[in-house]
């Protein structure tokens, strides 16, 4: 078998997304997500410009060579941009090889090791009374696990609030929206927002909250020691992780679970994370961890440290992401949760798919490959649209984290 062609498709059905298409000379073919969200045509070049014409008459089942092939021979190592599109032709040609097969890609991958794949949804509210009726909405809709986000009282917007409810988009304008931060205020309220919940909803759904990269290690140890008495599913993302040894801080303070990685794009990244048990859940996902291929390394890595996966599972992540996602966690023997925003009745309808939502739980079906397509006539209707994430500066104005 060789691969014949490959092309680059670029759709905005309401955000952008990248999709990579592998033909095989024998009528095969694979898709991969290679949506990096704000950038996106930068990996859309890498792939066209620099990749496509390397894949042309290579074996499509030398899976993991290829792998090798674009990461060691590019001499450049790692980054989102690279490793998004690795991961697209990674995400592809398992789902050539799956197709091929007859299988869905989780048979391939050593099969089921669980029934369904638990996710958690994304609730938030302008301020504690809004958060705890959106919860009480998709524990309606059966979720056993949330997100809640809240408004911070001072801070005229915050990350992780929206006015839709449902279909929350984080890229929200043509230039970078600029928002305003404050971590005291922040740590004031949160712990109060979890208390209201566990009033309201008790210990039998997990809450989860996510912290966006905004605090410095101790403030991340007061926030996991203040939200102790809410036994949360986890703490995301409290501080940024260039400093994986800062974590050792938070560690010693609190029990909180704590989960971080949805940027992350390579082992190195949280290797000392896993192997000093800093953390309780990788969230490194398909598309921005160098594909199937990676991510299973990552997540082996940390099966043997009693890290489970929760990989990352936002709006600007495909549904093709999603499927082969939703493979892998189906596989993962260390599955913890997957993160699950639905996407628009624009975007379903752009991206056919065989996964399926059902009391808490998602199903990747069984379609063989990883069970996503695209109506590539529909996606030709709704054109690149340039947006951005929005940005987060101190109240005095100095540019910070997020
Ligand atoms: O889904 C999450 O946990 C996020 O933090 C969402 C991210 O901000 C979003 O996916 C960025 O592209
Ligand atoms: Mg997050």
């Amino acid at each position: 078998m060789k691969i014949r062609s490959a092309k680059v498709i670029v759709t905005c059905p309401g955000r952008n997304f990248v999709t990579l298409k592998i033909e095989t000379d024998e009528g095969l073919t694979g898709l991969g997500d290679a949506t990096l969200n704000g950038r996106e045509l930068a990996v859309a070049s890498y792939l066209t410009d620099h990749v496509i014409p390397c894949l042309i008459g290579r074996d499509p089942q030398q899976v993991e060579d290829i792998w090798q092939y674009l990461y060691r021979g590019a001499y450049w190592r790692g980054g989102p941009v690279t490793m998004s599109a690795i991961a697209a032709v990674d995400t592809a040609l398992w789902d050539i090889k799956a197709k091929a097969a007859g299988m869905p890609l989780y048979q391939l991958l050593g099969g089921k090791s669980r029934n369904g794949v638990m996710v958690y949804g994304h609730a938030n509210g302008a301020d504690i009374s809004e958060t705890v009726d959106e919860v009480a909405k998709f524990l309606d809709l059966g979720y056993k696990a949330v997100r809640a986000q809240c408004g911070i009282p001072g801070l005229p917007s915050t990350y992780g609030v929206s006015k839709d409810k449902m279909f929350y988009e984080p890229a929200d304008a043509d230039l970078p929206t600029e928002n305003l931060w404050s971590s005291e205020k922040y740590l004031d309220h949160v712990p109060q927002l979890f208390e209201r919940l566990r009033d309201k909803f008790g210990f039998g759904p997990h809450l989860l909250h996510d912290a966006h990269h905004r605090l410095t290690p101790i403030e991340a140890a007061r926030l996991g020691k203040s939200l102790e008495p809410y036994r949360l599913f986890w703490m995301e993302d409290v501080v940024p992780a260039e400093n994986q040894a800062a974590f050792r801080t938070i560690r010693q303070h609190t029990v909180t679970p704590i989960a971080i990685g949805e940027i992350f794009n390579t082992l190195w990244q949280c290797q000392t994370l896993i192997e000093e048990g800093l953390i309780d859940y990788i969230r490194a996902t398909v598309v921005h961890a160098g594909g199937i291929t990676h991510l299973r390394r990552i997540a082996t890595l940390a099966d043997i440290h009693h890290v489970r996966t929760g990989c990352h599972g936002a709006t600007d992540l495909s549904p093709v992401c999603m499927g082969a996602a939703l493979h892998f966690d189906t596989w993962v023997p260390n599955f913890g949760i997957q993160e699950y925003m639905t996407h628009t009745p624009e975007t379903d309808a752009v991206f056919p798919h065989s996964y399926w939502f059902e009391d808490g739980y998602l199903h990747p079906g069984d379609t063989p490959g990883h069970g996503v397509d695209i109506d590539e006539e529909l996606a030709a209707k709704y054109p690149y649209s340039r947006a951005y994430l929005p940005m987060n500066r101190l109240q005095d104005g100095t540019m910070y984290n997020w």
